[in-house]
């Protein structure tokens, strides 16, 4: 392009296409249709017209209803392109609409005009792009929807008289087209951006004579281009810094300015030479445009796809941990719960042996004291004097002069076997407890009674009827302990009570006659002789007259007030070892036949003498 100056001077620039006051729209969109189709291969793309004010750049961009521009036409080349590629891709468009206007940003798809404009704001997102959150994205699938969008933002988009253009824009209008795309072959996505930006124009605040709400949109309008202009500066001289931030439009289009988009950009000038001024300042703005060296172009993947395999992959790999850590701990108590159903079923079986093994003692015990209750039924029916009874009556064996408690009436005491009861207690119980009663010499009458009531209780079910010498225990035969002896002495305490047609027998205090026992049963005589004690030895009780034996009342007697004895008494004290023989007892009846550990006992009464 070269530009004649009034001076004669020729200015060259060089751009890729120069269009001509006669081309028309679709000449402007044939140059522009290889880029804008970009998108749909996942490349961000950035077109943008810059210019002086009322030079034609909203006429390019948006274009009339008869002449529609590269907005309108670009998004229905994206229609059928996509529609070409549908065998191979999946799109889906979605158009945004807003406009920077003072340096704020307003969603011009969003009818504001009940309410206040909502405030807008630019942010980095994640994938490190910029976004502005809460605008509107409209996804649209025919060219009719996006006419309609488009006639509505544009009807919004602040739009103010001046001395330059009747309709001039007051505000930087962006058109952007998001293109969702999915491989439907390899199920690849894609994800990116067109922008399609309409500057406002820059002017000349003096030149355009603006005041007012004007003039502050010119100071606006000429500072966010100023940033532009400072931001394609910095990016031709590739400096470290680039100053996107200094505005809203340059924030905006960071990635488009400098990232790894295609970036077009459309420079409409003034054929008046009046504004050679402005237009050598356009050229120049774009020859700086066209300087730069971005990277090369790089297809934009589904970034939030991308990120949300990545956290998937993530998150798998913490519950693949969980689950291992809970699998080692399900295997340790696997492991703890077989080790204690192992130990619980030795204790089974443990309690199982030992079970049996009381079952089987209970049974050997029930045999047993069945057999020991066989045993003694029968021994009982034999000899009605068990022998398990004699140890109790030798261990204790009562003293040797019975006090009056102690006493027990003669004819009671005869032919009786004590036996052991535990239910009621030994016997030697019952005589120990005499044998503390008879300490204290003067009892009176009630306790004698008592006792006595005692040990009739206790004798009565233990009597026998006959008069019965037990054997010593084997253990005193072996040593010689004659102590073992002493209660057969006290036992072989006997009364006869003869009949009283027959006074055969005698006691030692009154002897019988000698005529009588001639006169009288020989038998019974003899008897009474084995009987006699030893007239040098006698008991005290025995010596004395007024003795208690001869004045104990017979018992079940005829309850006369002075008893006298009625019949001869034999008594064998203790001093006195009777001495008989089983001969002579042998035609005897079988009570009074003694057995051989009697013999045996009385052998021993004959040594210890
Ligand atoms: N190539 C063109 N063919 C026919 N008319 C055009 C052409 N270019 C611009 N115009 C007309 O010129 C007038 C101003 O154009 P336009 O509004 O597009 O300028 P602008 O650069 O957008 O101005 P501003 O920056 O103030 O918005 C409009 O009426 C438009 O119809």
């Amino acid at each position: 392009l070269q530009i004649l100056s009034t001076d004669s001077s020729k200015k060259h620039f060089k751009f890729d296409h120069v269009f001509k006051p006669e081309d028309s729209q679709e000449t402007v969109f044939a140059q522009t249709k290889p880029i804008v189709t970009s998108v749909l291969d996942g490349y961000n793309v950035c077109i943008f017209a810059y210019g002086q004010t009322g030079t034609g750049k909203t006429f390019t961009m948006e274009g009339t209803p008869d002449n529609r521009g590269v907005n309108y036409k670009t998004l229905e080349e994206l229609f059928r392109s996509s529609e070409s590629r549908s065998r191979l891709m999946k799109f889906e468009l979605s158009v945004s609409m807003l406009e920077v206007y003072n340096e704020k940003i307003r969603d011009l798809l969003v009818d504001n005009s009940n309410h206040p404009p909502k405030k807008l704001e630019v942010k980095q997102s994640a994938e490190g792009t910029q976004e502005v959150p809460g605008l509107v994205e409209a996804q649209v699938f025919n060219t009719d929807e996006v006419w309609d969008l488009l006639k509505r933002g544009y009807s919004v988009r602040s739009v103010g008289s001046t001395a330059a253009n009747e309709q001039s824009s007051r505000s930087h209008c962006l058109l952007r087209v998001t293109v969702k795309g999915e491989n439907l072959i390899n199920g690849h996505k894609t994800r990116s951006h067109l922008w399609l930006v309409d500057l406002a124009g820059s002017e000349r605040v003096g030149k355009v004579e603006t005041e007012g709400e004007r003039l502050k949109e010119s100071q606006f309008i000429n500072k966010s281009l100023s940033a532009l202009g400072d931001v394609i500066a910095a990016l031709a001289s590739k400096t470290s810094h680039i100053p996107y931030r200094n505005s809203k439009l340059t924030h905006m289009l960071q990635n488009s300015l400098g990232g790894d988009c295609k970036t077009l950009m459309f420079v409409q000038i003034s054929p008046s030479s009046a504004d050679q001024g402005e237009t050598l300042c356009s050229l120049n703005f774009a020859s700086r445009v066209r300087g730069i060296e971005s990277g090369p172009a790089r297809k934009q993947t589904d970034v939030s796809e991308l990120l949300k395999l990545k956290q998937m992959t993530e998150k798998l790999k913490q519950e693949e941990k969980e689950t291992k850590k809970l699998q080692d701990n399900v295997q340790s108590l696997q492991l703890r719960l077989t080790a204690r159903e192992h130990i619980c079923k030795g204790l089974q079986d443990k309690v199982r042996d030992l079970e049996f093994q009381l079952a089987e003692e209970r049974k050997t015990r029930i045999k047993q004291e069945t057999r020991a209750l066989a045993t003694a039924s029968s021994s009982s029916t034999t000899s009605r004097q068990p022998r398990e009874a004699l140890p109790t009556i030798t261990e204790k064996k009562p003293p040797l002069a019975p006090t009056r408690s102690m006493r027990m009436p003669l004819r009671r005491i005869t032919n009786f076997m004590p036996q052991q009861q535990p239910s009621q207690g030994p016997p030697a119980k019952r005589f120990s407890d005499a044998s503390q009663a008879t300490s204290k010499e003067n009892n009176n009458n009630s306790l004698r009674r008592s006792s006595l009531v005692d040990i009739n209780a206790l004798m009565k079910p233990r009597r026998s009827s006959i008069a019965f010498r037990p054997a010593p225990p084997p253990l005193a035969i072996a040593t010689g302990n004659n102590k073992t002896l002493q209660p057969r002495r006290r036992v072989s305490i006997a009364t006869l009570r003869p009949e009283p047609s027959h006074m055969n027998m005698t006691t030692p205090l009154r002897p019988p006659s000698i005529s009588s026992f001639r006169g009288g049963n020989p038998r019974k005589a003899r008897y009474s002789n084995l009987f006699a004690p030893d007239r040098n030895l006698v008991t005290p009780n025995a010596m004395k007259s007024s003795s208690r034996f001869n004045k104990s009342p017979v018992v079940g007697g005829g309850g006369g007030s002075s008893w006298k004895p009625t019949h001869p008494t034999v008594v064998a004290l203790q001093k006195k070892a009777v001495v008989w023989s089983p001969l002579k007892f042998r035609n005897r009846r079988p009570s009074f036949t003694p057995r051989r550990a009697s013999s045996v006992a009385t052998d021993l009464v004959r040594r210890e003498q």
